[in-house]
């Protein structure tokens, strides 16, 4: 038995990996390598460049590595390229989804992890936000992520595969042990760009909007470490291996950091008092997204390791000092 995972070389998928090997799992990583790097795999995972969309790829890879479950995490994830590039991200993250659950469902496969996202929620009426509450996603990008929510739903009532989708809130940090980390070089999440500013790679720091209806007038958000996250798949798995039912699942602390409070925190942590611009607001963002985060505790025994917004930052820090030796050397 081995778990084929999709987006293996990217952030979150190369930190599912790690949690998979520890756990003594044999690992088949796909990925095309569009937005992932091929280093971040580790030696120990067997590696396929490769479409998700190519279902004779996936065939072969699952006939092969005698896959019994796929953690499905490729995807391309930009809110603001989603709308302007809509039928690309519904090309990517839906019908090579479809392509993808296809072969698994010919391939026997039993058990599918998915990455969804609190983008399906769109802006949602309360928070904490419940899993039950209406999808309503305003952006394409979260409506791709939605579609394969339905697609999983349906294709477990017809083919009994069984899945869990988990909705992740804001991921930040890496690996405590220092072998995975965010490494895309423009990417545009807070923490990530906060260290950038911290250690000089950035002159400045945007914050997009002072105005919103939340405790300082900027955004308000859940932010969950990285490596906890990954050990929640590792526990949904666990749960589908031993016949447990279709599931659908928050991912976050069920606690909310404004964009202001986060910046605190990194200037604490670096010592440096980077400057701040406050800017006009980013379309498309919600004013707070704090996960209803019970369930997953309640249904997998989910124990988080590393909910501390200090340590986050410390060692999403760490991993862009790193990062910035490796490119010198
Ligand atoms: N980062 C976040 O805060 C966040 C929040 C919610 C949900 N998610 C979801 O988590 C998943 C992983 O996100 P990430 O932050 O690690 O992004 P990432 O860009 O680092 O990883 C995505 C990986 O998928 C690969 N990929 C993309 N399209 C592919 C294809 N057609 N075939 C094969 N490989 C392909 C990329 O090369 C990359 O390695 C995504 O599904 C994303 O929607 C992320
Ligand atoms: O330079 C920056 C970057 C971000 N922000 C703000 O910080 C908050 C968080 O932004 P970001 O880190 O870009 O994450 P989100 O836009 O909340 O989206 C993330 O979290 C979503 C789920 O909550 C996922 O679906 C997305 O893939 C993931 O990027 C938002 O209010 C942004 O406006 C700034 O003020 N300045």
């Amino acid at each position: 038995m081995a778990v084929l995972v999709t987006g293996g070389a990217g952030y979150i998928g190369s930190h599912m990996v790690l949690e998979l090997l520890d756990a003594g799992e044999s690992v088949v990583v796909l990925d095309d390598l569009s937005t992932g790097f091929r280093r971040a795999v580790p030696a120990q995972a067997q590696f396929v460049q490769g479409d998700m969309g190519d279902g004779a790829l996936v065939a072969r890879t699952i006939a092969e590595h005698g896959i019994d479950a796929i953690a499905h995490f490729a995807a391309r994830i930009v809110v603001p390229e989603s709308v302007s590039d809509p039928l690309g991200y519904y090309l990517n993250n839906t019908v090579k989804s479809r392509a993808l659950l296809e072969a698994a469902v010919k391939g026997g496969v039993r058990h599918v992890i998915f990455s969804s996202t609190a983008a399906v929620y769109g802006e949602p009426s309360v928070n904490p936000v419940p899993e039950d509450l209406p999808l309503e996603p305003i952006n394409p990008y979260g409506r791709s992520k939605m579609m394969t929510e339905w697609m999983l739903q349906d294709s477990a009532r017809a083919y009994g595969l069984t899945y869990v989708a988990l909705r992740y809130f804001n991921v930040a940090g890496a690996d405590p042990k220092g072998r995975s980390g965010q490494s895309t070089p423009q990417a545009t999440h807070l923490i990530k760009v906060a260290c950038q500013a911290a250690l000089g790679q950035r002159p400045y720091l945007d914050v997009f909007g002072t105005d919103y209806p939340t405790k300082d007038g900027s955004c308000v958000r859940d932010y969950i470490q990285v490596s906890d996250l990954a050990r929640a798949h590792v526990l949904a798995l666990d749960h589908l291996r031993k016949g447990g039912d279709s599931l659908t699942l928050n991912c976050g602390y069920g606690q909310g950091y404004s964009v202001l409070e986060v910046i605190d925190v990194v200037k604490r942590v670096s010592g440096v008092d980077f400057e701040v611009r406050l800017c006009p607001r980013r379309p498309g963002d919600p004013a707070a997204l704090i996960a209803g985060a019970d369930r997953v505790r309640e249904v997998l025994g989910w124990q988080p390791r590393y909910q501390n917004l200090e340590r986050i930052v410390e060692q999403a820090l760490a991993w862009e000092r790193s990062l910035a030796e490796s490119e010198a050397a």
